[in-house]
């Protein structure tokens, strides 16, 4: 289920973003000619390329390289507690959340950076959390082929605490188990007992 990046033939130019901008200014009833708004349309169509430059980065291509020189190694490797934007498709509001990744490899590891960078290369598209989860854990357990693949994601979204229903302290959790965390219960006991576990470093 991994998504190619989007065509970015058909993508508006930077003038016609910020006449949207200017448009979105005046239907919340502001003067967009007026001196503190001036530069936002800009600013904004800056800030939506930050936001959602995901759409740019193909997230398998950052697992292609690996390493297979890990004689010994066969147990479990988790990145756990990598934060994450995103934005949900819905209300384009923020969620802003953790990421716990773990996989079992069969023969090839990857640098945990690339982990990280998959997360980020979904999280920074216009996301539901549950799709968000499946398409990283697929994205792994196509490219490395590993004997599974764990991804849990605790998030809040913002389109629920400012507005909305207005319920602060909401946290939404998704979990996608793929390979042995899906079919053996004492493999994925073995991941809650590490997730479960207090880091070992301060940030
Ligand atoms: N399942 C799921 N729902 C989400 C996610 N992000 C936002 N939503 C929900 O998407 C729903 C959209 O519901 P709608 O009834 O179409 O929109 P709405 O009238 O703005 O709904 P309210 O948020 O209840 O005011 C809301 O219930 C949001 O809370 C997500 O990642 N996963």
């Amino acid at each position: 289920m991994s998504v190619p990046p989007s065509d970015t033939s058909k993508r508006p130019t930077q003038a016609e973003a910020e006449q949207a901008v200017r448009t979105l200014l005046r239907w919340a009833g502001d003067n967009p000619d007026r001196e503190g708004l001036h530069d936002t349309p800009a600013r904004v169509a800056r800030a939506y390329t930050e936001f959602f430059c995901g759409y740019e980065i193909d997230p398998a291509a950052l697992l292609r390289r690996t390493f297979s020189e890990v004689e010994g190694y066969d147990e479990i490797v988790l990145l756990r507690d990598i934060r994450f934007e995103s934005h949900c498709e819905h209300h384009l509001a923020p969620i802003i959340g953790r990421a716990h990744v773990a996989y079992l490899p069969r023969q090839r590891v990857v640098g945990i950076s690339k982990l990280a960078r998959v997360v980020d290369a979904y999280a920074k598209r216009l996301q539901i959390q549950e799709r968000l989860t499946a398409q990283i854990a697929n994205t792994i357990n196509d490219e490395l082929e590993p004997h599974g693949v764990a991804v849990i994601i605790e998030s809040s979204h913002e389109c629920m605490t400012t507005r909305g229903v207005h319920k602060p302290g909401v946290s939404m959790v998704t979990s996608t188990m793929l390979g042995v965390f899906r079919e053996n219960s004492d493999t994925r006991r073995e991941l809650m007992a590490m997730l479960n576990r207090p880091a070992a470093c301060e940030f």
